[in-house]
């Protein structure tokens, strides 16, 4: 095939990114798996690779699968990981020394979260239970051989369907035992709670930490997590924590005398920062070590000496690593994690940390999806080029930092501008202002393809942080609370008149998009200004009612985004839905949903398409077959996604024939 010069949307069919980081002791090599976009089956898949500190790839595990959740043992010596080369996941361990593979399990159900013990001698794992689903009405009469419609469905769980995870079974997760030898796995909790936190080991072996929602109302109350000891011997099972909020990824301290945890109060809020906690467990002293840090930790890594963490957490767009002692201040180690966002450009990585303090982390570039990086001797490098050949001869958009003032209130507002290949300042370019859902997300620095990709066909694309994105503090994520849409609007609204501003944008093609979230506040846009010349909405809320009672996740969103139920405040939830605004559309407006996303269901996508429809307005609705929230996760809806916008702004281009 003819090479091109700029990016093309089936150019996501060769994008690889690096995760699953896991470094030696010694520091001295990084095993990851690395992802591939497989064009027959048109899913991501993994292997697992091994790079040296100067670079040396060499594959570990080869074959069309997807291999994932890789544990590397406390020695070293053993690879645990889940595969599906025999047909559905399973335990799978590589003997290192030998390259000699087995697989661990026969298991009826996936397993996740492989977690060894320190001695090398057990993986815990979790697996789903299912239980046994009696319909409470049998059909009579049904004779030998007839063909009926399958049965009705019946449901009475809160939770009967998932994002991403279709309706749900009846049955609970629970913690398994394995021998590292193989066999069959011991169960050990048998309960009905979900028992399917971050887990980790005491260092002698006895005792499990986990986290779960073990609450007889955990349905209704769903962030508060709190961190359980399972004791091996008897199987009992006891709080550590029990405030309320969450509380998570438990880690023992190598010493085995603390036990570090993640978590906050929670106030009913849409945000709190998430704080690094650490508990002496002889005498029960807690303290948060990240109090004054106001950022939200993600996840933490213990140093082998015992004597602090190394911690992970997103700052204004970028996402850093620092070492946090168990006494005094954190000091600063990278910025340069990223890259595992591929489809838009939103905060996203992991790290791991060697005994000696090497960090393994996954590298971010604006035109590179992960690499594998390594923080050492105060330097950072990147140890991977995995999209080289594929990137390397095309000519990126270059993304650019800029901050503005908000017209709302002078508030400083952080964004992105990524310029067209071959971009002039002296000539005028289209504008695509691109959105970020959540909404308490952030955008950064990041490689994303459909920035990328809007960018190659001609468009200066411009992305923000709004007011109530995270990475800039409690106070900016909770200006939206209670309060969304609002003044983000105003924030979106300058962030394009500062990019007219600098000359080089054509005023009267403007467009706008953005998913989630962004959906919200493009649709939202349309209702409030007829500046833009074309829009697309995509995976919206249009009506925070209707929305409510049908999301997957619906006993978070009515208690934390609003401050009743529907039916008790129904003024607050429609001055907040773009609905209300239906009747101002003038801007050509296309809706673009997965047909079984079920955390912004596509009903609220059909609403604003049949009211677009009454109201005379253009429409159009771009439906993405089986596709779930996470749209870009088949390669070739990435690509839908990204043709079926760029044609429906191209239709109001001017030098282009103005749709009928
Ligand atoms: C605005 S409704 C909730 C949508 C969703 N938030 C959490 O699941 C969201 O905005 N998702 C973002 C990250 C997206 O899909 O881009």
């Amino acid at each position: 095939t003819e090479l091109s010069e700029t990016l093309q949307s089936q150019d996501v069919f060769d994008l690889e990114y690096a995760a699953d980081l896991n470094i030696t002791n010694d520091g001295s090599e990084v095993y990851f798996i690395r992802h591939y976009m497989d064009i027959h089956s048109d899913k991501k898949l993994g292997n697992i690779w091994k790079v040296t500190q100067n670079g040396e790839l060499t594959p570990v595990t080869t074959g069309k699968h997807q291999q994932y959740g890789m544990a590397l043992s406390p020695d070293n010596k053993r690879l645990a990981y889940i595969s599906s080369e025999s047909g559905n996941p399973q335990i799978h361990m590589q003997w290192l020394e030998t390259g000699a593979t087995g697989q661990m399990t026969n298991l009826t159900t996936a397993p996740s979260r492989l977690t060894w013990s320190a001695d090398g001698k057990y993986l815990a794992f979790q697996m789903f239970v299912p239980e046994k689903a009696t319909p409470p009405v049998s059909l009579p009469g049904k004779p030998e051989g007839a063909e009926w419609a399958e049965p009705a469905i019946y449901i009475d769980d809160v939770y009967y369907r998932f994002d991403g995870g279709g309706y749900t079974k009846p049955g609970y997760t629970q913690i398994f035992l394995l021998s590292a030898q193989g066999g069959t796995p011991r169960q050990l909790t048998f309960d009905e709670f979900n028992n399917n936190g971050a887990m980790s080991w005491s260092q002698d072996g006895k005792q499990l930490y986990f986290s779960a929602n073990r609450h007889q109302n955990f349905r209704l109350e769903p962030v508060n997590t709190d961190i359980y000891r399972y004791e091996l011997a008897s199987g009992e099972i006891s709080a550590v924590t029990d405030r309320n909020g969450p509380d998570n990824q438990p880690s023992v301290s190598p010493d085995g005398r603390y036990l570090a945890y993640l978590g906050y109060d929670d106030r009913g809020t849409n945000y709190e920062n998430t704080q690094v906690y650490v508990r002496d467990l002889s005498s029960g002293k807690t303290q948060s070590l990240t109090a004054d840090l106001d950022r939200s930790v993600d996840s933490l890594h213990w140093d082998g000496s015992s004597r602090g963490l190394y911690i992970q957490y997103d700052d204004q767009g970028k996402t850093r690593v620092a070492y946090q002692p168990l006494k005094g201040k954190a000091k600063q180690l990278t910025d340069k994690l990223g890259g595992q966002s591929y489809g838009r450009p939103y905060t996203s990585s992991e790290f791991d940390v060697a005994s000696d303090g090497t960090v393994t982390f996954t590298y971010s570039a604006p035109d590179r999806p992960a690499d594998v990086g390594l923080h050492t001797g105060g330097k950072d490098i990147q140890l991977t080029h995995l999209n080289d050949d594929a990137l390397g001869h095309k000519t990126l958009a270059k993304v650019e930092e800029f901050w503005f003032k908000s017209s709302a209130d002078g508030r400083d507002i952080q964004g992105w501008i990524a310029y067209p290949p071959g971009f002039d300042k002296d000539k005028k370019y289209p504008m695509v202002l691109e959105i970020h859902g959540g909404p308490v997300t952030a955008y950064g620095p990041h490689f994303a393809a459909e920035i990328q990709l809007y960018a190659a066909a001609g468009y200066v694309v411009v992305y923000i942080n709004p007011r109530g994105s995270s990475s800039y503090g409690e106070e900016f994520a909770q200006t939206i609370h209670l309060n969304y849409p609002s003044q983000d609007y105003d924030d979106l609204m300058s962030a394009v008149d500062t990019v007219i501003d600098k000359g080089f944008i054509d005023e009267r093609e403007l467009f706008v998009t953005g998913g989630s979230g962004g959906g919200v506040l493009s649709a939202w846009i349309v209702g409030h200004t007829d500046r833009f010349k074309a829009a697309v909405v995509a995976k919206p809320v249009i009506n925070w009612y209707s929305f409510v009672l049908t999301s997957d996740f619906y006993p978070y969103f009515y208690k934390y985004w609003f401050a009743a139920k529907p039916w008790e405040d129904l003024e607050g939830y429609m001055q907040r839905s773009p609905i209300s605004y239906v009747g101002n559309v003038t801007t050509p407006t296309m809706l673009l949903t997965g047909e079984a996303d079920y955390r912004t269901p596509i009903s609220e996508s059909e609403q604003y398409y049949q009211a677009l429809k009454l109201q005379g307005v253009e429409t159009a609705m771009v439906r993405i077959p089986d596709a779930p929230h996470g749209i870009y996760k088949r390669p070739s809806n990435l690509m839908s996604k990204v043709e079926y916008i760029l044609w429906w702004f191209e239709q109001y281009r001017d030098e282009r024939p103005v749709k009928n």
